[in-house]
């Protein structure tokens, strides 16, 4: 399977709590973050995860076109409600492009509680299979 963890500052606690918590479950998992979440949970953990650029300068972006091709299964993304970010338009961008990939994403922790539950009882079995037969890049012809 394949993860990405993000979390806005205020939530990077909570994150690392979180995964701390569940790291056996993402053990074997190609594991995906923003730069300073993936180095906060590297820190907490001995999971080994592939860091993109920092959010706002457009890890959030790099993330988001592993959704366009369909290279996710899972992302938990603790957003902060109460803060404006200035780059909101990257975050609105990720999110809907998870909507049209019909990617599951966990905006809070009682969410990536139940989908990281679902991961453990065997749910995303199928994403397996999206990935075994996954049509190459669309083209033109
Ligand atoms: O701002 C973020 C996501 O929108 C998180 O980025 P960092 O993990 O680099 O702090």
């Amino acid at each position: 399977m394949q993860i990405a963890f993000i979390a806005h500052d205020r939530k990077k606690d909570e994150m690392v709590n979180f995964v701390t918590a569940y790291e056996q479950a993402f053990t074997g998992c190609q594991l995906y973050s923003t730069g300073t979440t993936g180095q906060r949970i590297m820190e907490a953990t001995n999971l080994k995860i592939h860091r993109f650029m920092s959010g706002p300068l457009g890890g959030d972006q790099q993330i988001g076109a592993l959704v366009a091709e369909n290279e996710l299964d899972l992302i938990i993304f603790l957003r902060d409600p109460l803060m404006a970010q200035p780059h909101e338009p990257d975050i609105t961008a990720l999110l809907r492009i998870c909507d049209v990939q019909g990617i599951p994403v966990a905006t809070n922790v009682a969410t990536a509680e139940i989908l990281v539950k679902a991961l453990m009882r065997g749910d995303f079995a199928w994403r397996e299979l999206v990935h075994k037969y996954k049509p190459g890049l669309e083209t033109d012809e």
